[in-house]
């Protein structure tokens, strides 16, 4: 009890200097755990949680294709989160915006029963012929996966509605705002939205960043929470993933 009114009162010292997260920062490295809401330690723990994601050797090869394309990707940690939710709703039609070389696909693809299909939209075809390679070398068979080329605004309304256990959003931060009414209206109920750069390169939370793509993450953040068809969270995984199960 007393330990969480010390841990409330870090947090109003916060909101009086503003609310930014080095004004909630606690001193120690090791308070007693119910104070522990953020620490100096936690970027130590937030590296500890990505390693601890094991990544096997196909979905490592795939990140090297995207490093040479220079195209991002998302992290083992968000990879990892992102294969436990296609488990836990038992997903067997995926729907996602920014194949990339095909990373986040392959981890999405591991979560899935094996007669699962991610169906993958991306703008770029040098993208997507580097995952088609990612798929390939990682023994998927081609039925497994459906690649469509072109703006996810033009595709999405073309995928049936209440279609897909699980819809990732991983396109531009201005394409994640346009598409989120089109990718909510995919799900099925109990289905999952997850959005990934939800903090945009740690921009997100700092209110003095207003440069377009993290003010179009922060809206696509408002939006998620204020949906009253989804049941939201915020993972504060990698560059973070916005979760939101449809009601
Ligand atoms: C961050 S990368 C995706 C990485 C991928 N999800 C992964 O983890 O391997 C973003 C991709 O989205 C594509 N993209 C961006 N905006 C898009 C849009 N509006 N429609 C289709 N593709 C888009 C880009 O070409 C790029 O390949």
């Amino acid at each position: 009890m007393r330990g969480c009114a010390r841990a409330g009162a870090g947090l109003r010292a916060g909101a009086r200097q503003g609310g930014t997260i080095e004004a909630i920062i606690h001193g120690s490295s090791s308070p007693p755990a119910q104070e522990a809401v953020i620490t100096t330690s936690k970027s130590q723990s937030w590296a500890y949680a990505e390693e601890f994601a094991h990544e096997d050797e196909a979905t490592a090869a795939a990140r090297s294709r995207a490093r040479e394309l220079g195209v991002p990707a998302v992290s083992a940690g968000v990879g990892s989160a992102l294969r436990a939710i296609a488990r836990m709703v038992s997903a067997r039609t995926v729907a996602e915006v920014g194949t990339g070389a095909g990373v986040s696909g392959l981890w999405l693809l591991a979560g899935m029963g094996t007669d699962g299909v991610l169906t993958t939209i991306d703008a770029e075809p040098e993208h997507q012929r580097a995952a088609r390679e990612s798929f390939t070398a990682a023994g998927l068979k081609p039925a497994r996966t459906r690649l469509i080329g072109g703006r996810a605004r033009e595709v999405l309304p073309r995928l049936a509605d209440g279609a897909y256990d699980l819809v990732h959003l991983d396109g531009d931060p201005d394409s994640s705002l346009d598409d989120l009414d089109q990718a909510v209206k995919l799900l099925r109920p109990g289905g999952v939205l997850a959005v990934h750069a939800a903090l945009w390169r740690d921009r997100v939370a700092d209110p003095a960043r207003r440069d377009e793509d993290t003010v179009a993450m922060r809206e696509v953040g408002k939006s998620i929470r204020a949906d009253e068809r989804l049941v939201s969270t915020l993972i504060p995984a990698g560059d973070g993933l916005l979760v939101g199960v449809r009601v």
